[in-house]
């Protein structure tokens, strides 16, 4: 195995192999993951649904690094997470689900916090990547030195994400990412996640109980229940699952309004069993 991140040839951004995460707490032994298996592929939009519980923000923090798990492997770009060196760690940018700003900061501050903290950058050279930042998420320079109390909650999504995007990683892992805005900000959101995604050639990682986010986004779709996931595919192989907790999720009212939406011409494919 590579420790260097940079050094496989492999087409998978993430292998999560035989995965096992237990919590433990006084009487009581909670298994979130038993042996479970994923792989993103360079440059897709993997989205992870499932139910309350089952583990997805959990696994994004293992990915990061943030969390190691009890058993099993998490491979990123071919590297442990916990070996990635601090300019390895910038190959993977997060957008949490309460992705709060510092208060403190002004909004260019908030972008270039990361950069700083490398201590070796010249100050210019930091403020003109925040910039860059900054107008990427289609974000106008006069908002640079507001605070983040100044600011809607769909401008502070898109600082939080100029922030994730600052060590330009080629990995983009997304908590809940249009949780809070109203349906124009979800779309505006959406729009500017797809055009990033193809801009700079993100592999992205998504988590997200919002159907429309979830078919508008996704090239792939993972779904964890009993532990594992169950199946992984386009929207269509997925829901074509027999599993209760697709039938409920996407095929309830609300699933099958976001569904329509979908090329609905295109014909349902088998399943592909989750490797
Ligand atoms: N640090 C921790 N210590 C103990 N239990 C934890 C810890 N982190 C998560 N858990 C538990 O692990 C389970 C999975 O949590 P996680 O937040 O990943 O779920 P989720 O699938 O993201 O749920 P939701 O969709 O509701 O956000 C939950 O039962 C949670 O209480």
């Amino acid at each position: 195995m590579p420790a260097n991140p940079t050094a496989t040839d492999s087409d998978n951004a993430v292998e999560v192999r035989k995965l096992w995460t237990v919590f433990k707490s006084p009487g009581r032994e909670q298994v979130v993951h038993r042996d479970l298996d994923l792989t993103i592929r360079r440059g897709e939009v993997l989205s992870l649904v499932g139910g309350s519980g089952t583990g997805k923000t959990v696994l994004l923090r293992q990915i990061l690094g943030l969390e190691k798990p009890a058993r099993g492997e998490v491979t990123v770009f071919g590297a442990q997470p916990s070996e990635l060196s601090a300019a390895g760690a910038a190959r993977v940018g997060m957008l949490f689900q309460r992705g709060a700003l510092f208060s403190a900061f002004n909004v260019l501050d908030n972008i270039a916090f990361a950069l700083r903290e490398l201590r070796v950058l010249p100050d210019e050279l930091i403020r003109d990547t925040a910039m860059v930042r900054l107008q990427m998420v289609g974000l106008a320079p006069e908002h640079a030195h507001k605070m983040p109390s100044d600011l809607s909650g769909g401008m502070i999504k898109r600082v939080a994400l100029a922030r994730a995007l600052v060590m330009d990683p080629p990995l983009l892992l997304l908590d809940e990412p249009t949780a809070g805005l109203d349906p124009e900000g979800a779309d505006e959101f959406c729009d500017l996640l797809r055009n990033l995604h193809r801009e700079l050639g993100l592999t992205v990682i998504m988590v997200t109980h919002d159907l429309d986010t979830l078919f508008e986004l996704s090239t792939r779709i993972a779904v964890l229940a009993d532990q594992k996931v169950i199946v992984t595919g386009d929207a269509q192989t997925v829901m074509a699952h027999p599993h209760p907790f697709i039938q409920k999720y996407f095929l309830g009212g609300r699933g099958q309004r976001a569904a329509l939406a979908l090329h609905a011409e295109r014909p349902v494919s088998p399943p592909e069993e989750a490797k």
